[in-house]
């Protein structure tokens, strides 16, 4: 079974000389997505990372998944649903339903610092060094409007996009102009008792809208977001509707998002699919998710793992007699 987290108070973490750091994404259902969060910590390991992974999987993930994310050198940690107010609304997505379930991951207090990664996300190079950004903010990439999915917005309706703020300006007899909004598929946050609290007590009086847990984030974060460059969460559809905001050589994180663009799924058939910037993103994914070295497990990676925790000294290993 994977180590239980216990869960400490701030206070008590801080007087254990304060708390880690970890990257955490959200698993739910017993589909394929779990391919995705498999992608994501073999990539992880592929770019060095220094963090664990925690997946936060909700009850019907199936105990087959749950090792198979083990095997993988995640850390599982079982989260109850959160379920938004009866409502009317219809989702952009009707699964987005569930994606609610990710605020639990403000409970992760025994951890100082962490980054949500979506399980369609894929991490090319190393991002550590967010977790040395300034404490108190809440960081992520802003999104772009200009897909169908936007077609209920005014902001879609008008053809204004925050990525492009020139092209068509806000008029200004429709008020102020919308804060700056960002995707919810990968940010840096503190977990935080507190604020888990409020989370949820907030979001039960609050009216669900289309773009659920994404909505909410960004009107509950207003004033600590602070964007972060498109180069650490690259929504797919800013290759066809923002080209001229995207350096694809300098991205570190891709995140497939769009429809169509899930590699594990992918046919190439919906919309956009048969570019060849897609096509090559899809392959980049599927090197790594198929990369055996890269498996938690292999030989090459248990010595290497092993040597680094010996050449920081914080464990004496002693390798016990073969029992061939
Ligand atoms: O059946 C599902 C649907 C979603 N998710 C998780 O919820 C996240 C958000 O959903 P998705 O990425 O599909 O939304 P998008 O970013 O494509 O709008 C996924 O990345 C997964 O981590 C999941 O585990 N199982
Ligand atoms: O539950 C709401 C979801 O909203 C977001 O996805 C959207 C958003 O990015 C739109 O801008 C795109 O047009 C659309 O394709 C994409 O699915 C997050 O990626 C996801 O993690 C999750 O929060
Ligand atoms: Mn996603």
């Amino acid at each position: 079974m994977a180590p239980n987290i216990t869960t400490v108070t701030d206070a008590q973490a801080k007087a254990a000389g304060g708390r880690g750091r970890a990257y955490v994404t959200f698993l739910a259902g017993n589909g394929d997505y779990v391919k995705g969060v498999v992608g994501l910590a073999k990539g992880l390991r592929k770019v060095k990372s220094m963090y664990p992974l925690v997946v936060a999987v909700l009850p019907d993930v199936p105990e087959h998944h749950r090792n198979i994310l083990t095997s993988q050198g995640c850390i599982v940690r079982e989260i109850e649903p959160v379920y938004p107010p009866e409502n009317q609304t219809q989702f952009a997505m009707a699964y987005y339903v569930i994606n609610y379930s990710k605020l639990r991951i403000w409970e992760f207090v025994e951890f100082s610092k962490m980054i949500y990664l979506d399980g369609d996300i894929q991490v090319f190079d190393n991002i550590d060094h967010l977790f040395d950004l300034p404490d108190n903010y809440f960081y992520a990439v802003m999104d772009c409007f200009c897909e169908p999915t936007w077609g209920h917005t005014l902001q879609y309706q008008i053809g204004y996009c925050q990525q492009c703020p020139h092209k068509v300006q806000w008029p200004t007899h429709f008020g102020p102009k919308p804060p700056l909004y960002f995707n919810a598929g990968m940010f840096v946050y503190e977990p935080n008792l507190d604020t888990y609290r409020d989370l949820l007590q907030t979001v039960q009086v609050t009216k669900p809208t289309s773009f659920a847990e994404q909505d909410f984030l960004n009107m509950y974060f207003k004033d600590k977001y602070r964007p972060i460059p498109n180069v650490y969460n690259l929504v797919l559809a800013m290759l066809w509707r923002h080209p001229e905001n995207v350096e694809l050589e300098k991205v570190k994180v891709v995140h497939y998002c769009a429809a169509g663009s899930k590699p594990w799924r992918y046919t190439g058939k919906e919309e956009n699919m048969e570019r060849e910037d897609i096509k090559m993103l899809v392959k980049k994914w599927w090197d790594i998710y198929e990369d055996e070295t890269l498996d938690y497990n292999n030989p090459f990676n248990v010595d290497r793992f092993t040597a680094a925790l010996l050449e920081v000294g914080e464990v004496k290993f002693v390798r016990a007699p073969s029992a061939a």
